[in-house]
């Protein structure tokens, strides 16, 4: 009996390694991204609408209202994404395109998350429009990027985050991060929304508020 425990543990270390050439290899793929946000060669696209924005916004009694007078079916946002595996090791490249729009005063937004492997980080690129990205740690640390065509935000792992669209066109942005990383959205649900909102100032711009709603991220 003991002699064949170690009989197959010298077979197994004695097996070569595998080099790159046996490796079976994703192949490089070539895709076509347009600043509005269409991408030829994409492997999904999923779009959220408005029904499914229930709970985002502070204020229900006009989220209601949009939903009765636009529809549950009315488009918010779409995603086009680009992987060729899960990871780990791979990228996910994709477009989201996030369309004008308030509820209240309160800009279109996407649901927003922190990644399920939370030091995952990201970057995002904007293509075309004027957004917002929110970002926030468990921890309460704050930080709104303004985004306009070239500018870029690279996102640290740890960092929930949200984009916001502030202008009058679609908000468009490049995005790359880890294949495996995932999405967690409870924990924005979980406490009451993220601790800043966006709002239109009445003047023009935008600004950033404390929601009234949020319980804190951790606890
Ligand atoms: O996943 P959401 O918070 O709804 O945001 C929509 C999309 O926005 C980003 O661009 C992310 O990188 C995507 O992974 C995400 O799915
Ligand atoms: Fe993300």
């Amino acid at each position: 009996m003991c002699m064949l425990l170690f009989d197959s543990s010298i077979r197994m270390r004695s097996q070569p390694m595998q080099s790159s050439a046996q490796m079976q290899v994703d192949l490089p793929a070539v895709i076509e991204i347009q600043t509005t946000g269409e991408m030829n060669g994409r492997t999904r696209l999923y779009e959220k609408h408005l029904g499914d924005m229930s709970g985002v916004y502070l204020d229900t009694e006009q989220y209601e209202q949009a939903v009765a007078e636009s529809g549950p079916d009315t488009l918010i946002y779409f995603v086009n994404e680009h992987k060729y595996q899960d990871g780990p090791g791979a990228l996910i490249v994709g477009t989201s395109t996030l369309l004008p729009g308030k509820v209240g005063d309160e800009f279109a937004v996407t649901r927003g998350h922190l990644h399920a492997t939370a030091n995952r980080a990201e970057l995002y690129h904007c293509l075309s429009g004027h957004g917002v990205m929110m970002l926030e740690t468990a921890s309460g640390e704050v930080s709104t990027v303004e985004l306009t065509p070239g500018k870029a935000v690279n996102v640290p792992g740890h960092w929930i985050h949200r984009s916001v669209n502030v202008g009058t066109e679609p908000f468009v942005t490049l995005f790359c991060y880890a294949a495996d990383a995932g999405q967690n959205y409870d924990i924005i649900a979980d406490a009451g929304g993220m601790k800043t909102m966006i709002i239109d100032d009445g003047a023009g711009s935008w600004t950033a508020v404390p929601n009234p709603r949020h319980t804190g991220y951790e606890g």
